[in-house]
């Protein structure tokens, strides 16, 4: 049996517990604060268990030229990307108010850290579990940082391969034993082909002490109900009011009306999963003893004759469309970054940037290096305890990212 554990007060998650179910409210919410406690109230009429936002301080998560490049998006909120997300970021006033009307609404409410500041900021607030994004969970110090605050994580796993959720594990575990890896592609909205379901099945083998679970960004919800059927404990879908919104998320999320479908085909999927035993059940007796079949002799049988039945099928539409769906998505189980993951690593993935300027020759410390979404893209910030002790063969400015050419004895390529 998985580890169950206390996610939220009073709320245990694993084992036999019922799926804990998260509606990512995210940047969805446009910047308004009335939108978002609309959506608050939204999550909870439809079921769901939690109400989670995105927190970032934004100094610390970008590096100066990420935050100034152009953001032409028809999705954009503003000239610059620091524009852009500055329009949608709430304060901390306002983080206090959306968590007083969840509580009065009687919703579990969180937010994932984006950067190491905004998990100060949450453990301040005292949510109930740290959610860690996709583009975290290869940020290390930020893994340990976070894991030895004590509270439950719920840690993602796009952009990412097998070899790193190992290396995730085994970070997060030492400092804390209350946590769950989902299985995610990050890619909106996402394809079938590259939700890879069975890597679900894959993780429970890898980690057999912890729950697993699934954090969704394709259309409809048929493939997150499935994911329930493989295992999954948590589920998280990003949530909208109208798909047509300006946004790069509304079109990978779901409705209300989807939602409480959402919730209820789960609820209804956590009955049918029973024990695993198979037996007749009393509730067969009826049909076994108007149809059960038994033996009679059309002919003479001779002795050492072989009897034999014929079969039928009964298809339904709309069965065979959902059931191709989850064909489709349950993939190789093999865990690695996809092609499809590249447009959101190339501008959310986080690399290595100076803390402070790095002269020519200096051999570089842990405390020289800072993990941000860096434009031009560094080193992968996997990598922050190898640069340990190499030298640097050009000065970097402070803020400036740490590119593969100018580490000595570097040569390692980007995942993609
Ligand atoms: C990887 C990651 O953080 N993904 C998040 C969660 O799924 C997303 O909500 C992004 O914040 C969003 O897609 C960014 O959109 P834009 O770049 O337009 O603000
Ligand atoms: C990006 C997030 O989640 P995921 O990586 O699971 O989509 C998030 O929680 O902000």
């Amino acid at each position: 049996m998985p580890l169950e554990f206390e996610l939220c007060p009073g709320r245990m998650i694993g084992g036999n517990h019922p799926c804990f179910i998260i509606a990512e409210i995210g940047q969805n919410h446009q910047g308004d604060i009335e939108i978002a406690k609309k959506m608050i109230k939204m999550a909870k009429d439809c079921g769901s268990d939690c109400a989670k936002f995105q927190k970032s301080e934004l100094d610390h998560k970008f590096n100066k030229k990420a935050l100034e490049r152009p953001y032409n998006s028809v999705h954009s909120w503003g000239k610059t990307y620091g524009d852009h997300k500055r329009h949608l970021e709430f304060s901390h006033e306002q983080y206090k108010e959306l968590q007083k009307y969840a509580d009065e609404v009687d919703i579990f409410f969180t937010a994932s850290g984006m950067d190491e500041m905004a998990v100060e900021f949450l453990h301040e607030l005292n949510v109930p579990f740290f959610k860690v994004a996709s583009a975290d969970n290869s940020n290390f110090p930020y893994l340990k940082k976070t894991a030895k605050k004590g509270r439950p994580m719920v840690v993602s796993s796009g952009m990412q391969n097998m070899e790193t959720m190992r290396q995730v594990y085994k970070t997060v575990k030492e400092h804390n034993p209350n946590f769950t890896i989902l299985q995610c592609t990050s890619a909106y909205p996402l394809e079938a082909e590259d939700v890879n379901l069975r890597v679900l099945t894959e993780y429970q083998k890898e980690f057999p002490d912890i729950p697993i679970g699934y954090s969704g960004h394709e259309s409809g919800i048929v493939i997150s109900v499935a994911a329930v059927a493989m295992g999954a404990k948590v589920v998280e879908r990003h949530v909208t009011l109208d798909k047509t919104w300006k946004g790069n998320d509304h079109e990978a999320s779901v409705v209300p009306s989807e939602l409480a479908e959402l919730v209820r085909s789960i609820r209804l999927v956590e009955r049918a999963l029973g024990n695993g035993v198979k037996q007749m059940l009393p509730c067969e007796k009826p049909c076994h003893d108007k149809l059960g079949k038994s033996l009679v002799a059309k002919v003479k049988i001779p002795k050492g004759t072989v009897l034999t039945q014929d079969m039928l099928a009964v298809k339904l539409a709309e069965l065979v469309r959902s059931i191709r769906l989850v064909e489709r998505a349950l993939g190789n189980g093999v865990k690695q970054m996809l092609p499809c993951e590249k447009p959101c690593h190339d501008k959310l993935g986080k690399s290595l940037v100076a803390k402070v300027k790095i002269p020519k020759g200096t051999v570089l410390t842990q405390d020289m290096l800072a993990v941000k979404v860096a434009e031009p893209m560094g080193i992968d910030a996997e990598d922050i305890f190898k640069m340990v002790g190499k030298k640097v063969k050009k000065d970097v400015e402070e803020d400036e990212s740490i590119l593969p050419e100018v580490v000595e004895g570097y040569c390692k390529k980007r995942k993609c």
